[in-house]
């Protein structure tokens, strides 16, 4: 099987300090890949670059052969590339609903003017917009409060919003920045089982966290970060084993999580 997304030597340095420095990986269709690595270690850099927020300055990024380095996120939102922020990125005074609507819009090709002028087509496309927005909050858990104001929920279920905003994109690939961090062991067990879920619809997952109960669990395959540079990659049994990884990040701890999520 060939791989979906393909990143290729990339790097970049911020005033003369690399952040990232010549890291190259794969994620085939519906994979789930984790990037792990201390505080620091380039993992939200990395991900700036490939969803088009930072420009590289050096390697490329393809996704299903074409090259996409640095390209706009909403170009890339469009060939099937979206993500989530480390920080929740919802606006607490929409509803739910109206949240996941907004990531639609980003995806329908008639212009907010026609949405302004309150067009037919427009219309119709809105309602279509709400019963898709409605099946993508029934997907993660929240049908039911789709109609209440986003500051009232509470944080796990905030963290599957976003979620849900960027499955409104119908991505090929999601790249998530840290979805369980803030989360109780009852939300990062949902957001857990969420994953597994959209990963067994079809959907590859890119995912940094730091939770490695959740990491090791899921992840087919991780990419281990550390001063900007890959310092190992494999199958979270083969990983959590070296050394090196064990120095930079694991410890002692992390293995035990390792070894138990196996057991
Ligand atoms: N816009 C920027 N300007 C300057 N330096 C930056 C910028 N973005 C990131 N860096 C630096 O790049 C390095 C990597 O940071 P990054 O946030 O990618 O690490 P991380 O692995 O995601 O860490 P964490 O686990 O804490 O989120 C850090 O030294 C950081 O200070």
């Amino acid at each position: 099987m060939s791989a979906l997304l393909e990143i290729d030597g990339l790097g970049i340095a911020f005033g003369g300090i690399t952040a990232v420095d010549d890291v190259s990986f794969a994620v085939r269709a519906g994979e789930i890949v984790s990037v792990i690595g201390p505080n620091g270690a380039g993992k939200t850099t990395l991900f700036n670059m490939i969803s088009g927020l930072y420009r590289p300055s050096q390697g490329k990024v393809r996704l299903e052969g074409a090259e996409i380095t640095a390209m706009e996120p909403h170009l890339l939102a469009r060939r099937g590339l979206s993500r989530t922020f480390q920080n929740l990125q919802v606006f607490g005074e929409m509803t739910l609903l109206e949240n996941v609507m907004v990531g639609h819009h980003l995806r329908e090709k008639a212009g907010v003017l026609s949405d302004l002028l309150g067009l037919p087509a427009s219309r119709q496309k809105t309602r279509a917009s709400a019963e898709s927005a409605l099946a993508l909050l029934a997907r993660v858990g929240l049908e039911k409060a789709a109609y209440r104001a986003a500051r009232t929920m509470s944080y796990g279920a905030l963290k599957r919003l976003e979620i849900a905003r960027a499955l409104a994109l119908a991505p090929k690939i999601l790249l998530l920045d840290e979805p369980a961090a803030g989360c109780n062991a009852v939300e990062t067990e949902e957001i857990d089982r969420l994953i597994a879920e959209i990963a067994r619809a079809g959907v590859a997952i890119l995912l940094v966290e730091h939770d490695m109960k959740l990491v090791m669990k899921i992840s087919a395959h991780l990419v281990v970060l550390d001063h900007g540079r890959k310092i190992a990659e494999g199958a979270p049994a083969e990983v959590a084993r070296d050394p090196q990884v064990i120095a930079a990040y694991l410890g002692q701890h992390g293995q035990e999580q390792v070894l138990h999520a196996e057991g």
